[in-house]
């Protein structure tokens, strides 16, 4: 992962078959400029994950894509990711680090926290996650975030933010111009009516606009 302009971290759909989903993450990858892809399985048995990993890794490697598992940095580890994602109720910051190597990247959730962010850069983390900004149906967010967060934290801080939640193309200018690094997105991908790879796109070109 770069840090440059604001650039868009895909996140999977929390369930997925991944025979069906390679094709659409393939339509995705190619369509435009993605840095990330995060897969973020939820209510699923390690072998499922491992599977997944097996799958789609090398779609999002072959492109030049940093491949990233949520929750899980001993499987992160054994199936050859790039790196992990923790929230505040997983695996604490330093043991994943101990777990994935100082070569891997290690994001960290950090809701609308000031200091959690702070903690998490301190120690380390290669990103912090701010979130929910907007309305989610993806997961029950028990956080709002506002985009003068962004602010404060990209003035300050050199380590990246990645910015979560009910982000679209249509509602992201606020948060590229605020200063987020990432937009991290589920649902207006992976849902888009037309398909994935107009969704990168259209992504793509709401960033450049908001940009300037
Ligand atoms: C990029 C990014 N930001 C935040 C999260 C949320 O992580 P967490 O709070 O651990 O919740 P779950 O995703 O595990 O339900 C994330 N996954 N990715
Ligand atoms: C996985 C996740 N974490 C969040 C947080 O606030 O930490 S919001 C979220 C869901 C993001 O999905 P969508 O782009 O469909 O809203
Ligand atoms: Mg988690």
């Amino acid at each position: 992962m770069t840090e440059t302009a604001c650039r868009l971290y895909l996140v999977t759909p929390p369930v997925l078959e991944p025979a069906a989903f390679a094709p659409k993450l393939t339509e995705a990858l190619d369509a435009g400029d993605v840095a990330c892809v995060q897969l973020r399985l939820k209510d699923c048995s390690d072998d499922a994950v491992r599977r997944a990993c097996d799958a789609l890794r090398p779609i999002a490697q072959d492109r030049g894509v940093a491949f990233i598992l949520n929750d899980h940095p001993e499987l992160a580890r054994e199936t050859g990711c790039d790196g992990v994602h923790v929230g505040q109720k997983d695996t604490p910051y330093a043991q994943a680090r101990r777990i994935v190597g100082n070569d891997a990247i290690v994001g960290v959730t950090c809701h609308d926290s000031r200091h959690l962010a702070m903690e998490a850069g301190e120690a380390g983390a290669d990103y912090v996650a701010f979130g929910a900004f907007f309305p989610t149906t993806t997961k029950d967010a028990e956080f709002k975030a506002e985009p003068e967060l962004l602010r404060w934290w990209s003035e300050l801080m050199e380590v990246p933010c990645v910015a979560i939640g009910g982000i679209t193309q249509e509602n992201c200018g606020p948060l590229v111009s605020a200063g987020a690094d990432f937009l991290a997105v589920v649902g207006a991908v992976w849902n888009h009516p037309d398909g994935p790879g107009a969704a990168v796109k259209a992504f793509n070109a709401a960033i450049a606009a908001a940009e300037g």
